[in-house]
């Protein structure tokens, strides 16, 4: 597949996408575009892109997959641009900001046009910036949260989730609330927390340094995402604000509680206080192999013709059950695919089989 793939935005997550797309579609071509220039020339200079522009209309007219990884706030103001300048028809836009819902009201207003626009969001990364610490492998086993629109075509998201490939990520849908009430609780919330705590510490140790001097263990450990991007935490926590206030207050009443715990040296709700978060802790997934969600995966054979995948989630959609993933296997043109579906639970796989049986489809089990 050749294709024609536009990143706007040259640090860590653009050049780690563009790694991983190139991995996977050697031929395809992979420009960039971004306002600092030593961005642009470092990403050239690592063969992280092939090609680059001043000019973004001019580099955006062509592309067949456009990819805005820039701080979220960037982000809306390039989606804004975008949809005042040429776009290929058919082409797909994206996005890999941290917080979904104003991106989407922003994206959506490309949808006019001829274009796609998925948002979406890769949850792994790392507290360091700049194309310089872009990785192929950044991705592998992380979720890679999409957040399509109801209108858009499962075709736009199949081809999206194949050109992601290469980063071996699992993709999953979610819509935009939900998925900023998630990533406030597991990645906002505690990044402020985290924050907090670096500046307690530094108040302290402005009084005495040897504060910091100690502050070098278990310290470091909680804190590292506090080194991360400041333009791109600003960003999350106004765009995610609805979300985060109430979940800020409720940490204060966490406070609140152990404070008073700890007033009333109440020794057994204490010891319970840490006993109930290490079972939970203990309890989480880790990022093992294996330890991932269960996904219940059905294989459908398709032939390649156009209308057959929306029969497909058409069939389904009607018996209300929701495919959580798509994605096309080895398809190749003038030749049977496979799609492969992930659904929530057993049940749903089961009836899903069971109706696409009836339908003349041919459906087997994940291996
Ligand atoms: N850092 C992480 O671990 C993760 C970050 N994200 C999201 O990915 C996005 C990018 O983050 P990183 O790659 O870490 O940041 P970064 O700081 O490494 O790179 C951002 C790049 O965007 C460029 N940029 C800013 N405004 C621009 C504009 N108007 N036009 C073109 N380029 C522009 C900057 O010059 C910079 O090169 C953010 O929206 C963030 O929320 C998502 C998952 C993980
Ligand atoms: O550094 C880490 O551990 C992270 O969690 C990075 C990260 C930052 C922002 C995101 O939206 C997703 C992942």
């Amino acid at each position: 597949m050749k294709k024609n793939v536009v990143i706007i935005g040259l640090g860590l997550i653009g050049g780690s996408l563009a790694l991983a797309i190139k991995s996977s579609y050697p031929q395809s071509v992979i420009k960039g575009f971004d306002v600092n220039k030593q961005a642009v020339k470092l990403a050239r200079s690592l063969q992280i892109i092939q090609e680059d522009g001043d000019n973004l209309g001019e580099i955006v007219k062509d592309a067949d997959v456009i990819i805005i990884a820039s701080p979220v706030e960037s982000s809306i103001k390039i989606l804004d641009e975008l949809s005042s300048l040429p776009l290929k028809e058919g082409a797909i836009v994206t996005d890999v900001g941290s917080t979904k819902q104003s991106v989407m009201e922003a994206g959506n207003r490309l949808n006019g046009k001829g274009v796609t626009f998925i948002g979406g969001h890769p949850m792994a990364g790392s507290h360091k910036t700049g194309v310089e610490a872009a990785r192929e492998r950044l991705f592998e086993n992380a979720f890679y949260i999409l957040t399509p629109s109801e209108e858009t075509p499962d075709s736009k998201l199949i081809q999206l989730q194949n050109l992601l490939k290469g980063t071996r990520a699992k993709f999953i849908q979610l819509d935009a609330v939900s998925h900023d009430r998630f990533a406030g609780l597991v990645s906002h919330l505690p990044h402020i927390i985290a924050s907090s705590l670096v500046h307690q510490v530094k108040k302290a140790g402005e009084e005495d340094p040897l504060v910091q001097q100690l502050a070098a263990g278990g310290f470091r450990d909680i804190t590292r995402i506090a080194s991360a991007s400041p333009t791109m935490w600003r960003d999350i926590l106004i765009h995610n604000r609805s979300t985060l206030l109430p979940m800020i207050g409720e940490w204060k009443e966490q406070m609140t509680r152990i404070e008073e715990m700890i007033e009333s040296e109440n020794a057994e709700m204490i010891y319970d206080f840490f006993a109930d978060a290490k079972a939970a802790r203990d309890n989480l997934p880790s990022k093992k192999k294996g330890a991932m969600l269960p996904f219940y995966d059905l294989f459908v054979d398709i032939p390649d013709h156009p209308g057959v995948i929306s029969d497909v989630t058409g069939l389904l959609a009607k018996q209300n059950i929701s495919i959580t993933n798509i994605r096309i296997i080895e398809a190749r043109e003038g030749i049977m695919g496979a799609l492969r579906l992930s659904f929530r639970s057993e049940s749903d796989l089961i009836t899903a089989k069971t109706l696409l049986e009836e339908h003349m489809y041919e459906t087997y089990d994940a291996p």
